[in-house]
C-alpha cells in the first residue's frame, strides 16, 4: 500500500494523524469523459470519442467500485467493445500488482508492466497521488480517461448506445434528481462508511463511522420492504453502487472492518435484494470471492497482521429471493 509522489513510489499506509483518526479518501484526479462524439464531458478534456476496441480497464475484483464499472461494462454488451485486465488480489509494498499470479488475474495484457503504478507514470510520469482500481485506459491516446469509477458507468451507461450497446439506462433523466440524493448519503454511511469503519485509528472515529452505517442499513431495509429498488420499482445505478457493497459485507466487512453490529443476513428485504441481484443475468459471473476474501484479510497488515482469513459466515446468494411479490 502506498502513493506516488512526483513519479516515485513510496511504501506509506493512510494517513490518519491529522484528521483526528478518520479515514479520509482523496479525490480521483483523472476526470476525463469518453462521449459519443469525443466533446469534452463534464470534466477534463475532449477527445475522447466512443469506439469499440480503443479503452481498456483495469480493474480488481475484490475492489467494490472497480466491481460497478464491470457491472455496467456487462449488463450495457460492452464486454466486446472495452477490454480488461484483472489485477493481482494481494496488494502490498509497490500497491496493486499485475504479475497474473492468481486464478483470474490477467497480468497487464497492454504493456506487462509489473504495478498498476507504472500505468499511471506511463501517462503522467510526475503524478502525486494514490494509485486506484479501476483505471480507464485509452489505447488510442495512451492516457488515462478516468480513474473515478462513479463516472465511468455513467460514461458506459450512455456513450456506447449508438455502437450497439445494449438499450436502455441505469441513470434515466427522469430519476436523475431521486438517484443522486440516494447516492450521496448511500455514498458516505455505506460504500465509504465500511472503509471509514475498518481504516478508523480512533475509538471515535469508529464509533461515529460504524454507528452512520448501521442507522443507514436500517434505512435502507425501510425502504426495501416496501420497494423492489431503491428507487420504486426502477433498477438503476443507485442499487448497483449499493450491490458492490452489500456483497461484501458479510464475508468480509463484518469481522475485517469491525462492522458487526448486525450482519446482512439479519436484514431481510436487504438479503432478498442483495440475492435478486447477485441472479439477474451477468451479475454472478462478476463477483469473485477468493479474490474479494484474499485482498481484504491479507492487504491490509495494519488491520489483520496474521493474514488469516476468516471463515466468513454462511449466506447463499443463490437461494430463492422472494422479491417478486413487490
Ligand atoms: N474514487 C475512486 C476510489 C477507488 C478506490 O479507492 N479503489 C481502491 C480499491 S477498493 C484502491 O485502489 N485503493 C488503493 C489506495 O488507496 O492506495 C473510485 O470510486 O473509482
Amino acid at each position: 500500500m502506498g502513493l506516488l509522489v512526483e513519479g516515485v513510489w513510496h511504501d506509506q499506509w493512510y494517513d490518519t494523524k491529522t484528521s483526528k483518526g478518520e479515514f479520509v479518501r482523496s479525490e480521483a484526479q483523472f476526470r476525463n469523459w469518453i462521449t459519443a462524439d469525443g466533446s469534452a464531458g463534464q470534466t477534463g478534456d475532449a477527445g475522447f470519442q466512443a469506439e469499440a476496441g480503443r479503452y481498456h480497464l483495469y480493474v480488481s475484483l475484490a475492489c467494490p467500485w472497480a466491481h460497478r464499472t464491470l457491472i455496467v461494462r456487462e449488463l450495457k454488451g460492452l464486454t466486446d467493445m472495452i477490454s480488461v485486465d484483472v489485477v493481482d488480489p494481494l496488494m502490498l509494498e509497490q500497491g496493486w500488482a499485475l504479475s497474473g499470479d492468481f486464478a483470474a488475474a490477467t497480468g497487464d495484457s497492454l504493456f506487462g508492466y509489473s504495478y498498476l503504478h507504472q500505468i499511471y507514470t506511463r501517462d503522467q510520469p510526475d503524478y502525486t497521488g494514490r494509485v486506484t482500481v479501476p483505471v480507464l485506459w485509452d489505447k488510442k491516446l495512451n492516457r488515462i480517461v478516468s480513474n473515478e469509477s462513479s463516472e465511468i458507468i455513467r460514461m458506459f451507461n450512455t456513450a456506447f448506445d449508438h455502437l450497439g450497446a445494449r438499450e436502455g439506462s441505469f441513470y434515466p433523466q427522469a430519476l436523475q434528481t431521486d438517484i443522486d440524493s440516494v447516492n450521496s448519503w448511500i455514498y458516505d454511511k455505506v460504500n465509504n462508511g465500511v472503509y471509514r469503519a475498518g481504516f478508523a485509528t480512533s475509538q471515535e472515529a469508529y464509533t461515529k463511522a460504524v454507528t452512520s452505517l448501521f442507522d443507514s442499513l436500517d434505512r435502507i431495509e425501510a425502504i426495501l420492504s416496501s420497494n423492489r429498488y431503491l428507487i420504486g420499482e426502477h433498477f438503476t445505478e443507485a442499487d448497483i453502487r449499493l450491490f458492490t457493497t452489500l456483497v461484501r459485507f458479510d464475508p468480509v466487512y463484518v469481522t475485517h472492518f469491525k462492522c458487526d453490529l448486525r450482519r446482512i443476513s439479519d436484514y431481510p428485504a436487504i438479503s432478498g435484494y442483495l440475492r435478486e441481484i447477485y441472479q439477474m443475468e451477468g451479475i454472478a459471473e462478476t463477483v469473485n470471492m477468493e479474490h474479494i476474501r484474499h485482498h481484504y484479510y491479507r492487504s491490509h497488515s495494519m488491520i489483520n497482521p496474521t493474514g488469516v482469513i476468516s471463515i466468513g459466515a454462511e449466506f447463499d446468494l443463490t437461494a430463492a429471493h422472494g422479491r417478486d411479490s413487490l
